[in-house]
């Protein structure tokens, strides 16, 4: 079985991908969220783990997109991971890290650590690279820049840098999701020995032109259900300004009843409805990424 992922080698991806999957998978890099998305549509890989949602700064809109308008996947399975991260330099620049000009990160992972940067180093530049993993290899190439990267620890032995200052994210409950993504939605996710903590659907839902009321309805179809929401967040349609939709996640997977009933509420409303996926979501464990690998 082939599982692609946001590489390359110890990006966070590459770490859920290990911690869920282990070792007896081939593991797949892609070196951006799109590429693997298309592989897996295209039948290159079995499986594409890519970023969703970070604790601390919300969607990852790439993923969330290019799902919805590039290549319509499904959700097969969800791995919630801690996310630690850590500030790194070339081990030739160790004693001189407080100088570093310029600081090198997925956008994610520099969002997570702005309290700290603007504390510590003021005014200094951001690069964006497409991982932390594709950071940090950077930052082993080019001894002669003082240049940073932000990165886990996995990177920081991959790639032979050195952590000059440890956890440095601006808050302590700092986790991110990740998809399992299949182009079928029955897709039988492999097991994993990491444990099951919940149980999820995913819908997607526009909403009929110029009514009024209709996300309150929207929600009322859940509410007398007694169907949890566990998130409703809006993204835009693209196609005109004020024209969003809705990704709104229960915590249950589809019955036989109350979900299917829910989506014909909907759509008697004059909703559109997609289901994305119904899967089970795996925690991993804080610390886990000594384990992995
Ligand atoms: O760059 C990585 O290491 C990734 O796996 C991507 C990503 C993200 O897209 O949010 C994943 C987890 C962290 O929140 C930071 C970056």
């Amino acid at each position: 079985m082939k599982v692609g992922f946001l590489g390359p080698k110890a990006t966070f991806t590459h770490l859920a991908v290990q911690s869920y999957f282990g070792d007896d998978i081939e593991q797949v890099a892609y070196s951006t969220i799109p590429q693997c998305i298309d592989a897996v549509a295209g039948g290159e890989i079995d499986f594409a783990v890519v970023p969703t949602e970070n604790a601390l700064e919300g969607s990852v809109n790439l993923t969330i997109d290019y799902l919805i308008h590039e290549q319509p996947l499904y959700i097969v399975g969800e791995i919630v991971s801690p996310i630690e991260q850590h500030f790194m330099v070339h081990p030739a620049n160790r004693e001189k890290w407080e100088q570093v000009n310029r600081v090198y990160s997925h956008s994610h992972a520099i969002a997570q650590c702005h309290k700290f940067l603007h504390k510590t180093f003021k005014g200094i530049t951001y690069d964006y690279a497409t991982s932390t993993g594709a950071a940090a290899y950077y930052v082993s190439q080019h001894s002669e820049e003082l240049v940073a990267a932000i990165a886990n620890k996995l990177a920081a032995e991959e790639y032979g840098l050195e952590i000059v200052k440890a956890n440095i994210h601006d808050y302590h409950y700092n986790h991110t999701r990740f998809a399992i993504v299949h182009p079928s939605l029955d897709g039988e996710c492999p097991s994993s020995k990491l444990v099951s903590e919940k149980e999820k659907t995913t819908l997607m839902v526009t909403l009929p032109s110029d009514q009024s009321g209709a996300l309150h309805q929207v929600l009322s179809a859940f509410t007398w259900r007694k169907l949890n929401l566990s998130k409703i967040e809006s993204r835009p349609m693209k196609t005109g300004l004020g024209n969003y939709f809705f990704i709104i996640d229960i915590d249950m997977k589809v019955d036989e009843i109350l979900i299917p009933g829910a989506i014909s509420e909907l759509e008697a409303l004059g909703c559109g409805v997609k289901l994305l996926g119904t899967y089970n979501a795996y925690m991993i464990k804080q610390g886990a990424e000594k384990e992995a690998k």
